[in-house]
């Protein structure tokens, strides 16, 4: 079947919520949601066919189980099916709510109709295929990070944003006031998807400039001169390969906010920053995941 998704349920203990977000997102699994039923949680996540073979998935299953036994927790019990490219696009929308995050953003999706203007900076969003609905706990550390960054003053700061998905952190630091971001991804599908939501919060091209890529191609865009912040919410063993190349891309005022890593892998990544000149700054957390926010030294 041509653009075929898998849609994979698993209904499992709460407490197995962050482990089980962790294997999909490792999985490669998108537009991932969570909803309470009784007692129980039912995880939803999507992934193209192309991405994994029947066997593929019947072997996530098996790892999500045996991380319930590790957990000591009631085993989850995961169901898969494949549907197509329009089906997929309205189911997991219907899980997707609007949501505060820190104080002062709002996200909301693109679907619904606009709300009163409030207090808060709307951030409309269709990540379509990308990660990046606000949903994660990582998303959220980063955003949350990035309105403690982003005062007043912050009108003259340049921004990497690598792995930018949806584009929700580089918009997110345009609403907060920053002069230019440059958001990064290498897959296709978030660059996609990065770009019509600069378009749907009506950002100019020239104040978020968005392309296929990684630091490499970062520090191209800007023709070798250092940004002022840099935002990488990405998996830690991507985060700890890409630190020497973040560093180069940055000067000696300039600072950082790390997500995608799991409580376990703080200490390997700490230890590689400080190798760098980093400063750990502070490091926030959010269920089992942690937020590095860093400057150089
Ligand atoms: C967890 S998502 C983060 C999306 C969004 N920034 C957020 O905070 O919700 C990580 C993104 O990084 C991208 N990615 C993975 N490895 C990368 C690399 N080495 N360079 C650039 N992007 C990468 C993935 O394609 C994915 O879109």
């Amino acid at each position: 079947m041509a653009n075929s998704w898998w849609e994979i349920q698993i209904l499992c203990d709460p407490a197995l919520e962050d482990s089980i977000f962790w294997r999909l997102e490792k999985f490669g699994c998108r537009g991932m949601a969570s909803a309470l039923k009784g007692h129980s949680l039912l995880v939803t996540a999507h992934l193209p066919q192309v991405q994994a073979q029947l066997l593929d998935v019947a072997a996530l299953a098996l790892w999500l189980r045996q991380d319930a036994l590790t957990m000591e927790l009631p085993m989850p019990v995961a169901h898969w099916k494949l549907i197509d490219e329009e089906d997929w696009s309205s189911s997991w929308k219907q899980h997707w709510e609007p949501q505060e995050i820190g104080d002062r953003i709002l996200i909301y999706p693109a679907w619904l109709p606009i709300p009163k203007p409030s207090e808060r900076l709307l951030l409309r969003l269709d990540p379509g295929a990308a990660f990046g609905t606000g949903t994660h706990p990582t998303t959220q550390l980063c955003l949350e990070a990035l309105e403690m960054r982003l005062g007043d003053g912050s009108g003259e700061l340049v921004i990497g944003d690598i792995g930018c998905g949806s584009g929700i952190l580089s918009i997110g630091a345009v609403l907060l006031g920053a002069k230019k971001v440059y958001g990064v991804d290498l897959d296709p599908l978030a660059v996609g998807a990065a770009r019509s939501n600069r378009e749907l919060n009506q950002i100019s091209a020239q104040r978020m400039i968005v392309a296929k890529g990684s630091v490499d191609q970062l520090s191209k865009l800007t023709g070798g001169k250092p940004v002022d912040g840099i935002l990488c919410n990405i998996l830690a063993e991507v985060i700890i390969d890409l630190i020497p190349a973040m560093t180069a891309i940055t000067s000696l005022s300039s600072w950082g906010i790390l997500s995608g890593i799991l409580l376990e892998q703080a200490k390997p990544i700490a230890d590689t920053l400080e190798q760098y000149n980093w400063v750990v700054a502070a490091l926030w957390k959010r269920q089992d995941w942690c937020c590095f926010n860093i400057r150089r030294s």
